[in-house]
């Protein structure tokens, strides 16, 4: 970057200046203040996700957030945590291009969400990000092996090599050819984590994605998923109700009066 990381002899956002810009002590140099920068300005390589002050309220109802904020590194994990109707869910679908917000800005891997239209958000969630919901939503009439490679020929990166590791990491080695009616829920939803990850995701949204499970099964999706997700490199963003589940991510962040307490 251009502008240099350093001391500012006055902090502009104190003086109402731009927030991160100051001036070093010396010759009055732009720099950028190490106090008041945003994290995005301070670590552009390492930063995947940004959500800045993010409002929205659903048309006819009340605000549901009201200036959230969560930021998240590459290959980094974040439980999201919160009271039933906090929001959490809607923030998960804010960050994927799902649906709009009132205002702030959401910024995923330097694309600037308000800035896109409808064709750019498609684009985004095809090219960058994958889901996983409590219901598997596999495709019924695609075998296990066609839902993976469906979804990394969608992404435009089909790689049989990389299907084949996440079939066998996943332990789905044994049931490529089966359907998703011919699976217990465990099996479907490790499914739908290789089918998310074929394309490989920049980042990958997960709302209570064992929440369907019993306990053993979760226990198992939940070790495969953050395993695979560690290994790729992708970030993964959790909504979970579960304090147990939130301690095995990288870190958590709790939503609350529609705004997040890290
Ligand atoms: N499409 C929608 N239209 C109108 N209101 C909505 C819509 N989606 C969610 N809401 C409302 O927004 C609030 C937050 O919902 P959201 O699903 O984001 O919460 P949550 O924290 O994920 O809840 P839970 O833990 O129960 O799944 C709730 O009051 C909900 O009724």
């Amino acid at each position: 970057m251009g502008i240099r990381r350093g001391n500012c002899n006055r902090c502009p956002a104190a003086n109402g200046g731009n927030r991160g810009l100051g001036l070093d002590s010396g010759g009055g140099r732009a720099i950028l203040c190490p106090v008041t920068a945003p994290i995005t300005a301070l670590r552009p390589r390492a930063m995947l996700l940004t959500v800045d002050t993010v409002s929205k309220t659903y048309p006819g109802g009340r605000p549901v957030l009201r200036g959230a904020s969560i930021t998240l590194d590459r290959g980094q994990s974040l439980a999201l945590t919160g009271e039933s109707g906090s929001g959490k869910s809607t923030l998960l679908n804010l960050t994927g291009a799902l649906d709009g917000f009132d205002s702030g800005e959401i910024t995923l891997d330097g694309v600037a969400l308000s800035q896109l239209d409808d064709a750019g958000r498609a684009a985004l969630r095809r090219d960058r990000v994958a889901l996983v919901f409590q219901q598997f939503n596999l495709i019924p009439a695609l075998s296990v092996a066609q839902n993976l490679a469906f979804q990394a020929r969608l992404a435009g990166r089909l790689d049989r090599g990389w299907i084949d590791e996440i079939t066998a990491r996943l332990g789905l080695t044994e049931l490529t050819g089966r359907y998703p009616e011919q699976l217990s829920g465990g099996q479907q939803q490790r499914v739908a984590i290789g089918r998310a990850m074929a394309g490989r995701p920049k980042l990958l949204l997960a709302d209570e994605p064992t929440g369907n499970l019993d306990e053993t099964a979760a226990g198992t999706v939940l070790d495969l998923m953050l395993e695979l997700v560690r290994d790729s490199g992708t970030a993964l963003l959790l909504v979970t109700h579960s304090q147990a589940i939130a301690a095995r991510l990288d870190r958590r962040a709790h939503l609350t009066g529609g705004r997040v307490a890290a």
